[in-house]
């Protein structure tokens, strides 16, 4: 990364960026989001690099809140590629997928002059890409838990060291509360390395006054807990706080409204069918519930949200309604689990998870549905595509979930399971099922990869 900055001639430039880096298993690009709408509330030109995209890869960089504009990603783009066209070689070759938009990124926000940079992690901490920032202004670390084991560890303490190779000799760092095994991993760290290191406790929800997070779901308190301290602390060392008051009964208004204003797809997202519409407000139809949940944690508060959120629309449909005085509202409500994750995870852990969050919930999936990523082959790497012929999709993984799940619903009735080749073929089935069956209701919770979740956003928004 090293050789590529000085390519790029962007060492002095890196240097002068003010830059805020995040890493952690679940909830960094929630928590960078938080952060960058509360620093551009207060008036800052913002950078954010996240990870990984859903549809669009210039929704990684975003300018003001805004993702960069085609216009300028490629004229950026291009001035990156052409110069390690020319400077790359047998010794260095071109930099791989991440390592590139990474470089990418640094290109952005230093060319555009932005205020504060905010930095997700792409995987672990101290051999990710983002690393090669040298004196960040601060560093968060959000929930940590089992994800990328094979490549971080397999213990707490394992995967909490390689998260913590973030930290920078007596720069500043926050995470969230953790498990034990966890905190000492991290504090351990900080104490090396001379770092001050403080845990921010999840936001009362009163601070918000009469707002509400932008974000959604009982986890989303803790990642804004951490974006206002990391906010706080920025302000702060960057002699910008001037007469801001905040502590644990405060929050500027410029802050209540970055948390409450925060955009980030994909992340606790319903979205109603645009051709199988719900009518009369509430009734029947299709509505996609989407979250990018893939390990076992994030899909245990994933299961949580969506039980509420359905539970929030069945209370709307027992309200009576002038056309169905006497409607019951749950019985007109029917889930569908439409999933897919990487074959690196385990689905053993994955779906046991989200099916007893959702049992201990009073919610029971009506049917589920396995289908492989449509844009992952686009994502990871510049050189793989997929499968153009549809004979030529390989669905033993898909195969391997849904006996997983069998497994689980062994002696249940009304539980139903298929695997269909496509995305386009699920979301056909769905919506010629949810047109067919009203004034039921279909609830289909998209989950298990934030790859499947662009795929199926894409596909219902065009
Ligand atoms: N604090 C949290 N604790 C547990 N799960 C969380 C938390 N925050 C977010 N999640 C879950 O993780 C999913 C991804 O959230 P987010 O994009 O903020 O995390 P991330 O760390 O950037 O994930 P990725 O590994 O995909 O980059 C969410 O949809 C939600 O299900
Ligand atoms: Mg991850
Ligand atoms: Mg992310």
């Amino acid at each position: 990364m090293f050789d590529y900055l000085k390519m790029l001639e962007l060492e002095n430039a890196i240097s002068q960026l003010k830059v805020i880096h995040v890493a952690g298993t679940k909830g960094k690009g929630s928590t960078c989001a938080f952060t960058e709408s509360i620093l551009r509330s207060c008036g800052f030109r913002t950078g954010l690099f996240t990870s990984p995209h859903l549809i669009d890869v210039r929704e990684r960089f975003r300018l003001d809140g805004v993702e960069v504009s085609e216009k300028k990603f490629l004229e950026y783009f291009w001035w990156c590629w052409n110069r390690f066209q020319e400077k790359t070689g047998d010794d260095v070759p071109m930099p791989n997928y991440f390592r590139f938009l990474t470089l990418l990124g640094f290109k952005i926000f230093s060319a555009e002059k932005v205020d504060v940079a905010i930095m997700e992690v792409g995987l672990g901490g101290k051999f990710d890409p983002t690393n090669v920032v040298q004196d960040p202004i601060v560093c968060g670390i959000t929930s940590l838990g089992y994800d990328h084991m094979e490549i971080l560890g397999y213990t707490l303490r394992e995967i909490a060291g390689e998260k913590a190779g973030i930290f920078k000799k007596g720069i500043p760092a926050y995470t969230v509360p953790q498990s034990e095994e966890a905190m000492h991993a991290l504090e351990d760290k900080a104490s090396q390395l001379g770092v001050p290191f403080q845990v921010a406790l999840p936001l009362d929800p009163k601070l918000l006054k009469d707002e509400h997070l932008g974000l959604h779901g009982e986890h989303q308190f803790i990642n804004a807990g951490l974006a206002i301290a990391l906010s706080s602390l920025w302000l702060r060392r960057t002699g910008n706080l001037k007469d801001m008051l905040i502590n644990e009964n405060t929050l500027p208004a410029q802050f209540i409204r970055g948390l409450s204003r925060v955009n980030l797809e994909g992340r606790a997202q319903v979205v109603p069918d645009p051709l199988v519409q719900v009518h009369n407000s509430s009734h029947g139809g299709l509505i996609f519930y989407l979250d990018g949940a893939h390990s076992p944690e994030s899909l245990e508060v994933c299961a949580k949200w969506f039980s509420c959120a359905i539970d929030e629309n069945t209370h709307h449909l027992e309200e009576p309604h002038e056309n169905h005085p006497n409607r019951q509202g749950e019985e007109e409500n029917l889930q569908v689990l439409l999933f897919n994750c990487m074959s690196v995870r385990d689905p053993q852990l994955l779906l046991p998870r989200l099916v007893n969050t959702c049992a201990q919930n009073g919610v029971k999936f009506h049917k589920a549905i396995f289908v492989p990523n449509q844009s992952v082959y686009y994502k990871v790497t510049f050189h793989s595509s997929p499968p153009t012929e549809p004979e030529q999709v390989d669905l033993s993984w898909q195969q391997t979930l849904q006996e997983v799940w069998n497994n689980l619903h062994q002696n249940e009735q009304g539980c139903s399971s298929s695997v269909f080749p496509s995305i386009p073929s699920a979301i056909k089935w769905l919506r010629e099922n949810a047109q067919q069956s009203r004034p039921i209701q279909f609830q289909v919770l998209v989950t298990g990869s934030l790859h499947l979740v662009g795929d199926v956003l894409k596909l219902i928004k065009q």
